[in-house]
């Protein structure tokens, strides 16, 4: 199977940039750094309050990583068109993305921090689903490590799922992985079986990712952005992506 594809998200650079309300720091010129030096892809979240990546940025982006990667564009599909924020589908009209990773996100939370009760859900994302890949985007949907339902994402016609990787991170840091992992690899050895392809993400680090790729099987995309911005404000951003990359080689 191919290697799993490192998909950076930029989010952060554009929080920096917001924070006075400026250009820069720019997060295009980041994404072009990424792909540069090998990222797949580049993942954004633009949020309905703005906070970091706008909707102008996302269709910016589109140019720049044609040819060179892949756009995943992530969001809360249900949420709420407003002034400076035109919804996910929208945005995928005018974008285009490759991807579109479908997040349950409410509108006031400090970052995702859950995936879809998928048994609740997929009724009602299934003409959604519908839409984004009319628009030619693959469609994955954000789901919890020991999520029931899976078929459901099958059944709706996504493609993916993004298992989230919050809580392994939590307990990698705190020195007992084991269950957070085990439950990680049997979501994606399940999804696997349905024929859904497999992403992960949130809190990925370089001190956590090679334990979770060699322990969870056949993962196609990471999209990692708060640790690897982090870590490449010591390291700088090409040598921090160059060393995910390496990381993920070897894992
Ligand atoms: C879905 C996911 O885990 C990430 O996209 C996360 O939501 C990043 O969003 P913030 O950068 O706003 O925390
Ligand atoms: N889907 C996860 C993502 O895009 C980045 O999450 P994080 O690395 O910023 O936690």
């Amino acid at each position: 199977m191919a290697a799993t594809a490192l998909s950076v998200n930029v989010n952060k650079v554009a929080v920096l940039r917001n924070s006075r309300g400026g250009a820069l720091p720019d997060p295009l010129r980041a994404a072009d750094a990424c792909l540069r030096v090998g990222a797949q892809g580049i993942t954004v979240h633009p949020r309905p309050d703005r906070r970091h990546i706008t909707a102008e940025d996302v269709v910016a982006l589109r140019p720049l990583c044609a040819g060179r990667g892949e756009l995943n564009i992530e969001g809360n599909p249900f949420a709420a068109a407003r002034p400076g924020y035109p919804g996910l589908l929208e945005l995928a009209r005018e974008a285009r993305p490759e991807q579109v990773t479908l997040v349950p996100d409410g509108d006031g939370q400090i970052t995702s921090d859950h995936g879809f009760d998928l048994e609740r859900d997929a009724e009602r994302l299934a003409p959604l689903v519908a839409e984004f890949r009319a628009l030619g985007a693959r469609v994955s949907l954000f789901v919890d490590a020991g999520s029931k339902g899976l078929s459901r994402v099958r059944e709706i016609g996504a493609q993916r799922i993004e298992i989230y990787t919050g809580p392994f991170a939590e307990a990698h840091a705190a020195g007992r992985a084991g269950d957070a992992l085990a439950r990680c690899a049997a979501t994606a050895r399940s999804a696997r079986a349905l024929g859904l392809g497999v992403n992960a993400g949130h809190d990925l680090s370089q001190d956590n990712l090679g334990d979770f790729l060699r322990a969870v099987p056949a993962v196609q995309e990471v999209s990692i952005g708060h640790a690897l911005f982090g870590e490449a404000l010591y390291a700088g951003l090409e040598r921090t992506v160059k060393f995910y990359l390496a990381l993920i080689a070897t894992a």
